[in-house]
């Protein structure tokens, strides 16, 4: 069996007073580039933080491997423990406009390095190989608060490299990224990440760009109003993001189509009509 990064067992999650997630199992092999789609308000970015530490499960355990590969409860662990074993990039997130954009990159390094080490000619260059990484090396001196929403985006990212973990959590890192950046920022960073996990809205780059997808979502006939949601399938994208599990959970019509020119499949969405109009309702 494949040595495990991330394990969540029978884990359930609230938010306030909101049960948002219940009894998700998920196994994350050392290795795995794995993809988290689902609509709006399933939790994608709930599961995340739960798998980063940042939340505790309101039932179940997540683990994650210490460096001898064991399992280890993960909201046991040292908030510096898991700084060094994983990086997580939330969402949205505000940049304080006070720092320059070197000064941001260079929080990452804070787990990894003693107050006087900071700011040597060793620390400099991985700041400096981070933001390179994300094409903003020429910006390292500028105030955060002249960067687009893309380049904020972006050096936050940075940060998340200069801390050199083997893991790697982002929540939907292509916000905001050009289509160019988009495919370069997924790709830098599973060169990057011995282990990633990334939450995305685009199902064909969710094709494309990980061995593995897990859906976030209800199961079908679950009340999505009043249910909590967990994960409805995981396993290769091409098997997971079928068109009947793509229309039951995403209520859109797709088709995964073969690039005339490439060795990768592309999926193709489209409109459904609402089911009552549909003309084969009965
Ligand atoms: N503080 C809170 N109290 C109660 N419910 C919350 C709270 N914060 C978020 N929620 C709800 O929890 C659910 C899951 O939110 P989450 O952000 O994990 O979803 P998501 O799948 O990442 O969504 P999106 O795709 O829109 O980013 C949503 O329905 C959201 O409204």
């Amino acid at each position: 069996m494949s040595r495990l990064a991330l394990r969540l067992s029978g884990v359930s999650a609230r938010l306030g007073d909101r049960e948002v997630l219940r009894d998700v199992d998920l196994e994350v092999p050392v290795g795995a580039r794995l993809g988290v789609v689902g609509v709006n308000g399933a939790g994608k970015s709930t599961l995340l933080r739960v798998l980063a530490g940042a939340l505790c499960p309101s039932e179940g355990t997540a683990y994650l491997a210490d460096e001898s590969g064991e399992l280890r409860d993960l909201h046991r662990t040292s908030a510096r423990d898991r700084a060094r074993r994983l990086a997580f990039v939330p969402q949205e997130e505000l940049v304080s406009a006070e720092l320059l954009v070197g000064e941001m990159v260079a929080l990452g390094r804070v787990p990894r390095t003693r107050p006087w080490s900071r700011g040597g000619s060793d620390e400099r260059a991985i700041v400096v190989a981070s933001l390179e990484a994300v094409g903003l090396a020429d910006r390292i001196d500028d105030p955060c608060d002249q960067l687009s929403g893309g380049e904020k985006r972006r050096a936050v990212l940075a940060r998340g490299l200069a801390q050199q973990c083997p893991l790697m959590l982002l929540d939907e890192p292509t916000n905001h990224l050009d289509v160019a950046w988009q495919q370069r920022l997924l790709h830098t960073v599973a060169r990057e990440a011995q282990t990633l996990v990334v939450t995305i809205h685009d199902l064909d780059l969710a094709l494309r760009s990980f061995d593995q997808v897990a859906v976030v979502g209800w199961p079908e006939g679950r009340d999505r109003a009043t249910s909590p949601a967990t994960l409805v399938a995981v396993g290769r994208p091409s098997d997971v993001l079928g068109a009947a599990r793509i229309e039951e959970q995403f209520a859109v019509g797709s088709v995964q189509v073969a690039h005339p020119h490439l060795e990768q499949s592309h999926l193709l969405i489209h409109h459904l009509p609402e089911p009552h109009l549909r003309e084969d309702t009965p």
